[in-house]
Parts: structure tokens; C-alpha cells; sequence
């Protein structure tokens, strides 16, 4: 089937792990590390390099921001012949003991009611692949990061939907019982595009997972700098496919 968006893949294109980033800039940062890459898409947020890794040919995807942007990426990607999805993106840590600047894998997601309903019902479960979340796990751990492992939270809003302030007069602010409801749950992080992935991977069949950089803690409110932020997803992309390579 042609892709609307991805126009110019072919089925031979793709590597054996697609690392999918929501933020295009990322695509370059990350595959600049590789021995070859080679631009195949940019158009709107959609930036498609694949290259070598190890003599390995792999690929590295930006989605955009949230869960439209995303969803189209990812059927595009699985229709172009997409073996393995492995998102590597931020998020914000909902722990005290989860710092900024760790490493976070969810092995599943709690989703806004409705979301991706076109596809399946809401019971339907967003999850990680556990093996390929496994291995990414070890080889993450293996190149120094703290990494945690929990169910998180992908959302469809980053202000009010994630329980932050915002100014619109007379607006509606957040409910100070939202983040206490799912932390009491165990929720450990809050994203916006790992549902999606987790949903689409599943139905497809495929394997899929996420390694996620925590960029900011909302207890403290702690970020990590911007350089160091682009250092931490350079080594969690070696991590990621050192992991997916190695088998
Ligand atoms: O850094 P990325 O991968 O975009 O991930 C996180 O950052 C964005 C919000 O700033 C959302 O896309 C969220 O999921
Ligand atoms: O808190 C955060 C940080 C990064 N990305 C999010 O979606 N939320």
C-alpha cells in the first residue's frame, strides 16, 4: 500500500529495529553516531533515516508530539515492512526516587479513555513486548543508566491532561487529586505516544517497546539541562540497539 505521509520508503528500506523519537531534531543527533545514514523522508514531522549500526541496517523515525502524528508514523512504518518499533523518547517522572536524567521502560500504559478506539475497545490493553523490553532493560543497564521498569501513562494533553497549571483566564486548572490518583496506582511516569505504539504493535503483531529519558521530575520539579538531555538519548539509542542487534 503507498504511504500518504512516509512517501518515499520502500520495502526494503527499513532496518531491523525502527527507533521511533518524537522530537525530528532527534533523528539527526542519534543517527549522526552511526557508520552510514541515509535521509529517506522529511515531510512535516516525519524525518525517516536508516543507516548501519554494527554492519546492521537500522532505521530512526520522528513522530511529532501526541497521539495523531504518531499513529500515522507507525502505520505507515509497519506497512513499509517495520519488523521491530522501539520508541525512545521523554517523559516527565511521577516517583521522588525516579531523577531526572534516568532511564524509564513501561511494560504498560494506562490511555486516555477513547484513545485509538477506531481501532479496538478500551479494554484492550496497551503493552510492551517483555522480552525486547528485557533485553533493552539489561543493555541499558549494562552502559551505566538507573533504569526503572513500571506502568506509566500516555496522554493526549501535556497541560491540563498531565495535571499542570496553565494561564487561560477563568480556565479550568488541574484537579490537585489527578497525579495522587495514579501515583496510588503505581503510575510511574506520564508521556504522550507509547499507547499508540503499544496498541498499533500489538494488533499488528509486531514487537515493540519504549526507553524513555526522564526529562523532569514533577515531584521536585528537576529537569535535565538541555545538553546533557541530547547526551542521555545519544547513549540510550546505543543502549536501545546494541539490544536489538545483538540476537
Ligand atoms: O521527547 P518526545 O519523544 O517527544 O516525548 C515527550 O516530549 C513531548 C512533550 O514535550 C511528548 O512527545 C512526550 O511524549
Ligand atoms: O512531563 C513530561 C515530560 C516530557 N514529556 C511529557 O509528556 N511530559
Amino acid at each position: 500500500m503507498e504511504n500518504i505521509h512516509l512517501k518515499t520508503i520502500t520495502q526494503d528500506d527499513l532496518g531491523e529495529v525502527t527507533l521511533l523519537v518524537g522530537d525530528p531534531g532527534r533523528v539527526e543527533l542519534i543517527s549522526a553516531n552511526w557508520d552510514e545514514s541515509r535521509l529517506l523522508v522529511e515531510n512535516r514531522e516525519f524525518i525517516l533515516v536508516s543507516g548501519k549500526w554494527k554492519g546492521n541496517i537500522v532505521s530512526i523515525c520522528s513522530t511529532g508530539i501526541g497521539v495523531g502524528s504518531t499513529e500515522i508514523a507507525i502505520i505507515e512504518l509497519i506497512q513499509s515492512g517495520a519488523k521491530k518499533l522501539v520508541r525512545l523518547g521523554g517523559c516527565g517522572s511521577w516517583k521522588g526516587d525516579i531523577a531526572a536524567g534516568d532511564l524509564l521502560m513501561n511494560h504498560a500504559m494506562v490511555r486516555d479513555p477513547g484513545m485509538l478506539s477506531a481501532y479496538v475497545s478500551d479494554n484492550y490493553p496497551a503493552v510492551a513486548d517483555v522480552n525486547l523490553l528485557q533485553e533493552i532493560k539489561f543493555s541499558a543497564i549494562q552502559s551505566g543508566f538507573s533504569v526503572h521498569t513500571g506502568i506509566g501513562m500516555t496522554t493526549q494533553s501535556y497541560y491540563l491532561g498531565q495535571g499542570r497549571v496553565h494561564d487561560i483566564p477563568n480556565g479550568p486548572q488541574p484537579n490537585d487529586d489527578f497525579m495522587t490518583y495514579w501515583q496510588n496506582r503505581n503510575v510511574i511516569n506520564a508521556e504522550m505516544e507509547s499507547a499508540v505504539l503499544f496498541l498499533l504493535a500489538s494488533i499488528y503483531d509486531i514487537p515493540a517497546a519504549n526507553c524513555l529519558v526522564v526529562h523532569v521530575n514533577r515531584i521536585d520539579d528537576q529537569w535535565v539541562p538541555d545538553e546533557k538531555y541530547h547526551r542521555y538519548h545519544e547513549k540510550a539509542a546505543i543502549a536501545v540497539l546494541n539490544a536489538c542487534i545483538n540476537k
